[in-house]
């Protein structure tokens, strides 16, 4: 009886868990990619032990700094391709595979019911798929490397619902910022947050997983969509090992809030991302650059709404449009909607992590503002004294044709 966080967290560990519980979990799969597993590798090296637990269980993606942009980044890179071989961690995806959580979703390690641990923030995402997704810090994940279990303050859970139709215009993104709005960036802090409701229902996978990636910006630890038909669609053929899905049951939830689908499209402005505004509030503020992609909002899905605003029309200002992976961008160049970006004048880079934390491929000057599809707004994100406001892929694409905010309803 519990949550679905009480119920995985439960079954994970043996033995009945309930909010407020301390307990040691099995881990099923560990995340950590080219940036944090160097910090991972060494504090697993100081625990003096040989081998992982388990390489098969282990998940290297290369996305933050990939390719690497400097020696320094190139040599960090290079060690952790021969620390992974020595160990036999043969899901290693190096340089253009993805951005780790986009990874993690496609090649179906993000699975219904399981425990799965990354070394980053947004490894909240995997709640899409109805699994206890959570990122953890390298001490804790070299822990994780060696043993396989990891320690958990089982968390409350605060139920969210969102009902109706979303308005032309209006995606999974403005929901996640609306929701944001009102919870707050610290309103869920060490909590889980279990998402229900007909919109949620009605849901893309993509877009469940846009909504599960910005727990962690509400300070939640997972973020849950309960598993369906259409996780199990999309997880058909992605994975050979077996799962079985987990529901709430009977749960008492620590707190409710309630959604309407009925908005407007919504703006993050800097430098918080509950600072939301309906885009009429913020419509005309000058953007220097758009970016399109991320593991908030990469998908093929994305790029497509990108597209069916882009088409035919010229961006006016610095587009970049990073898909979430090889086989997001794949489909885009194979179903001519990369063409339609490259034609507006937009940028495509290699999939990844790009400019998103002001690593490089687009980080900007000081006084410049970007227009980002991307989950965080803090100063300094995007490059030393520039302006991030967050918003959707349509957003993006109608701001890149006006080269300031613009609502993307005129152009549907
Ligand atoms: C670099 C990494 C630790 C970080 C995270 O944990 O989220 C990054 O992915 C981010 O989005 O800020
Ligand atoms: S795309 Fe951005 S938010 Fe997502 S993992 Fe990479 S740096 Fe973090």
């Amino acid at each position: 009886m519990g949550t679905i966080t009480e119920e995985i967290l439960g079954r994970a560990s043996g033995k009945k868990a309930h909010a407020g519980d301390f307990i040691i979990a099995r881990v099923d799969y560990a995340m950590s990619h080219d940036g944090t597993s160097v910090l991972a590798v060494k504090a697993f090296k100081d625990m003096l032990v040989e081998k992982v637990w388990d390489p098969g269980r282990i998940i290297i993606p290369f996305d933050h700094l990939a390719p690497a942009n400097n020696e320094t980044t190139a040599l960090l890179q290079k060690e952790l391709r021969e620390w992974a071989a020595a160990q036999k961690i043969s899901h290693l995806y190096d340089v253009g595979e993805g951005i780790c959580h986009q990874v993690m979703a496609e090649k179906g390690f993000a699975l219904p019911g399981k425990v799965i641990v990354g070394a980053d923030s947004h490894s909240c995402t995997y709640g899409a798929f109805g699994a206890f997704g959570t990122g953890v810090g390298a001490t804790d994940m070299a822990e994780i490397y060696a043993s396989g279990k990891l320690w958990f303050r089982v968390p409350e859970t605060i139920e969210v619902t969102v009902d109706g139709r979303f308005p032309k215009g209006v995606t999974a993104k403005d929901i996640t910022l609306r929701i944001i709005k009102d919870i707050k960036t610290d309103g869920a802090a060490y909590k889980a947050l279990e998402f229900y409701g007909t919109t949620i229902e009605a849901m893309s996978m993509s877009g469940r997983m846009t909504l599960c990636n910005m727990a962690i910006e509400m300070g939640a630890k997972a973020g849950i969509v309960p598993p369906d038909a259409k996780t199990g669609a999309y997880l058909k053929d992605r994975s050979a090992e077996p799962y079985s899905p987990v529901i709430a049951n009977d749960p008492t939830y620590c707190d409710s809030y309630h959604f309407d689908s009925n908005i407007s499209p919504q703006v993050a402005c800097p430098i918080d991302v509950d600072n939301v505004h309906d885009i009429e509030e913020v419509e005309g503020t000058h953007v220097d650059q758009v970016l399109i992609g991320s593991c908030t909002n990469g998908r093929l899905e994305d790029l497509e709404s990108a597209a069916s605003i882009l088409k035919g029309r010229k961006v006016k200002c610095r587009t970049l449009v990073i898909p979430a992976s090889r086989s997001v961008m794949l489909e885009a160049v194979n179903s001519g909607i990369a063409a339609t970006l490259l034609s507006a004048g937009a940028t495509i880079c290699n999939p990844g992590c790009g400019p998103c934390l002001g690593g490089h491929m687009g980080v900007m000057a000081e006084g410049e503002a970007c227009m980002s599809t991307t989950n965080r707004n803090f100063k300094g994100r995007m490059g030393k004294g520039a302006d991030v406001y967050l918003g959707s892929p349509l957003t993006a694409a109608a701001t890149a044709v006006e080269g300031k905010i613009a609502d993307p309803r005129r152009y549907l």
